[in-house]
């Protein structure tokens, strides 16, 4: 058998493997729960506080694990296929410390890193808008600047974490008149007076990781803004490429749970006396689960070999690998979850398996972070440029 992850350094495979064991022992278990009672997965991000996993996408200088992206795509999945809601906290996680890595000044990634590299402080993502999702550079909330710092108001909605979290990284225009260089991204902490979540929103999936509309009329000090004005745009969209490898791993997470969970029935089931295994109609499904899964996972691991790459100097952007892995995975992860639960027939869509509930945590994979028909813009327009 090939070893899918021979890129990775020595020390990487033993912080998978030891994640991969907590994984089994202490969230696992607890995903059917979690999905019935949709209790965040506050819990669940203590121990990968403990772990090391809050902070695994930071460097060591700011209290991360300091590990390469092919090593953070592989421990998100393991993360993923033991319990969809709590990648998805922490994925939304790192959306919020990646802001302020690349958008914040070094006293602010100071301040701000080492607290939410340990899980002690959560972070949350404020983008999207109820008139601004996939085009964000259209947002309306406000920052003005008053005689104290800046005063914001506006509405964000479908924020993970945002009724929990620490620190909330909101993006707002400074300058209406600049278009997408009118924006700027603020740290709003956590008890700000003006700053209200709604309740968790009712999602289909993903129960344990919840989404809220966050209405702000807050007055924030001068240095709550991120690095310079004007550079939010930009910013966002830098984050949503590394955002966006995560949302890969996290769809072969679930979609290699659901299809180990097949392989496993398919082998169990006797039907006529024989196995599943032995009729040619469910090994062409195994086939394909096998073809759509490896397509997603090389897409993936090109698409994160290529972020490491900027990161140790060569530079660049890796948008158009990062929107093909997304929109690979988050499709093939789809197909695969489906025929999973096709090949479980009646028990499949009972809440005694597990494909049940993956097949509803996977939706939201072709929609957030910029949805199947997003990446296709990405995608074409670096192809044709
Ligand atoms: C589809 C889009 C990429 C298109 O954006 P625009 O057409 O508005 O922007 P451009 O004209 O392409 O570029 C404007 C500006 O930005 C710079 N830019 C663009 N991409 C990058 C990048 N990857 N890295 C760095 N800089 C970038 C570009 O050079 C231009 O700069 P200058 O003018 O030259 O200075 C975009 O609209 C898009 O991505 N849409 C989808 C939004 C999305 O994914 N939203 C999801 C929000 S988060 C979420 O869903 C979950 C959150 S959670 O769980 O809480």
């Amino acid at each position: 058998m090939n070893d899918d992850w021979h890129m990775l350094a020595e020390e990487e495979r033993l912080f998978c493997d030891v994640l991969t064991r907590i994984c089994a022992d202490e969230i696992a278990p607890r995903a059917a729960e979690t999905d019935e009672t949709a209790a965040f997965v506050h819990d669940q991000l203590a121990v990968l506080g403990q772990a090391g996993m809050m902070g695994a996408n930071l460097p060591e200088e700011y209290g991360g694990g300091g590990i390469s992206a092919p090593a953070l795509l592989r421990a998100v999945a393991i993360v993923a296929a033991a319990c969809g809601s709590t990648a998805s906290a922490l994925t939304a996680h790192y959306l919020a410390t990646d802001s302020i890595l690349i958008g914040g000044s070094d006293a602010q990634r100071h301040e701000w890193l080492p607290r939410a590299a340990t899980g002690e402080a959560l972070g949350a993502f404020a983008l999207t808008e109820p008139t601004a999702g996939s085009d964000p550079a259209d947002m309306k909330t406000r920052a003005r600047r008053t005689d104290d710092g800046w005063h914001l108001k506006g509405t964000k909605c479908f924020i993970s974490n945002g009724g929990v979290a620490d620190f909330i990284v909101v993006y707002a225009v400074t300058d209406p008149d600049k278009g997408h260089r009118g924006i700027s991204a603020f740290i709003l902490p956590k008890g700000t007076a003006g700053l209200e979540p709604g309740p968790a929103e009712r999602t289909m999936g993903l129960k344990g990781g919840h989404v809220f509309t966050l209405n702000i009329d807050c007055q924030l000090p001068h240095d709550a803004i991120l690095g310079d004005e004007g550079r939010g745009f930009r910013t966002a969209m830098q984050v949503l490429d590394n955002g966006r490898i995560e949302v890969a791993a996290q769809c072969l997470g679930l979609a290699g749970a659901a299809m180990d969970a097949a392989i496993a029935y398919a082998k169990d089931r006797v039907i006529g006396g024989q196995p599943l295994t032995e009729r040619q109609g469910i090994r062409w499904m195994i086939a394909d689960m096998g073809v759509a899964y490896r397509s997603a996972l090389l897409l993936s691991q090109d698409a994160a070999r290529q972020r490491q790459a900027a990161h140790d100097g060569a530079g660049g952007r890796f948008s158009l690998a990062s929107a093909m892995a997304k929109l690979a995975a988050s499709e093939a992860a789809g197909r695969i979850a489906d025929t999973a639960l096709q090949l479980h027939g009646g028990y499949g869509y009972t809440r005694d398996f597990p494909i049940e509930r993956i097949n509803r945590d996977l939706r939201i994979m072709r929609i957030y972070e910029g949805s199947s028909e997003i990446q296709r813009i990405i995608i074409s327009g670096n192809m044709l440029a």
